[in-house]
Parts: C-alpha cells; structure tokens; sequence
C-alpha cells in the first residue's frame, strides 16, 4: 500500500518547502487541482524537477479533450494524471491513449459517480492504472466519507489499482488501512498539521505494514 500527499492550498515555493519536509515519507505527491489552477502546470514541472524521484501526480481531473491534457501534462513531468469517472468513455479513452504513448498512469477520480459499481467495472476494463473514490471537500462539508464506495469497487475492479482519497486522517487511517486500497491520498490529514513531517512518517509505517 503506497501513501500519496495531496496538496492543494499552497503556491510553488510552498510547495517545495512542504515535499522537503514529508518527502521521504511519501511515495507520490500530488499537485492539487486548486494548485494547477493558481499555478497552471509549471508547478507540477518544477516539483518533478526539484524531487526528480519522487512520481507527480497532476489532478487535473479532465473532464474533455484527454488526449491534449493529458499531452500538456505529461510534457509537464506529471507521472500520474486524473480524468473524472462522470466524463465520456471517450474522454478516458483518449486519456489513456495518450498516456501509453508517453509511459504515464491514469487514476479515474469516481467523485460524484451515482452509480459507482457499474461505472468502475466499465474504467477498469478501459485499462486505467487507478480508480480512486473521493469525498471531495463539498461532500466532506456534509460529513461524507468514501469508505463505502471503496468496499463497492473493490469488488469490481480487476486490474486497475484502487485508491482512496477525501478527508483522511491520522485517527481514520486504520479504517481506510481495513478496507485494503492499493493507495491512500491524504491532503490537510498532513499539510494541516503542526508536525507534518512525524505525521507523514507515521501515516507511512502505517500503510507500509499492510
Ligand atoms: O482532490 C482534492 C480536492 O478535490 C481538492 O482539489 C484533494 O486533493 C483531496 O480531497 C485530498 O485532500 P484532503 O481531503 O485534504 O485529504
């Protein structure tokens, strides 16, 4: 199980500061949608060129024209790009397509998916790398969580790597951990605490012991 900060309220050199501090404990760092929208994809370059062997995940959750986005994020650096589970089938398609050709992943972000189950049997058989369940913040708003959806594609999906992403803290992680994902996503369950580099190094040996 692999362990992905997610940061998404900060600018570029923020950035730097922040993977400084957690980067030995992460395996992949996310540069957040709220991040590329401020920033645009140099901060997913600059992060790529300043942690060269840590993976970058670019969340631009595409939702039309894939293959271009995909394109202009991979000439970026980014590792791992995201489409949404509610776009086209061509959207994912076209996303894929492109990814090969570059030796990049794709996670599909399911956020907002009604009917998750039939959805994720479908993307996993596109030959995504990840789907991912989220409570993004609005839904974190209402108190919601993902725990259920993972269980529902986890009984699905059959290639695809599944990953978790939405709220998660320190004192949630056993939980998430239970539920058995391929990767754990974690935002402010790290960037929002005083000691975020004894976090990450605890949230670490957490998800590494399974
Ligand atoms: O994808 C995210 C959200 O939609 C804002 O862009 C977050 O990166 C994701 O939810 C993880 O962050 P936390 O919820 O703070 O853990």
């Amino acid at each position: 199980m692999e362990l992905q900060l997610a940061l998404d309220l900060v600018d570029i050199p923020g950035a730097k500061q922040l993977v400084a501090e957690v980067a030995e404990h992460i395996d992949i760092v996310e540069i957040g949608t709220p991040v590329v929208i401020n920033e645009g994809l140099r901060a997913v370059k600059e992060i790529k060129e300043a942690f060269p062997n840590l993976r970058v995940l670019a969340d631009l959750k595409i939702m039309d024209a894939g293959g271009y986005e995909v394109m202009k994020a991979s000439e970026a650096g980014a590792d791992i790009i995201t489409v949404l589970g509610v776009s086209d089938d061509s959207t994912i398609k076209g996303a894929i397509a492109e990814a090969r050709k570059h030796g990049k992943k794709i996670m599909v972000d399911m956020i907002n998916v009604k009917d998750i189950e039939d959805r994720a049997r479908e993307i996993d058989a596109f030959g995504v790398d990840y789907i991912c369940v989220h409570s993004g913040y609005d839904h974190q708003a209402d108190g919601k969580n993902s725990f259920e959806e993972l269980a529902a594609i986890k009984r699905v999906v059959k290639q695809a790597q599944t990953a978790i992403a939405g709220g998660i803290k320190l004192d949630t992680l056993p939980e998430v951990i239970g539920a058995k994902p391929d990767l754990v996503i974690v935002g402010g369950g790290i960037t929002g605490q005083a000691d975020k580099k004894s976090t990450a190094a605890e949230m670490k040996r957490l998800v590494s012991g399974v």
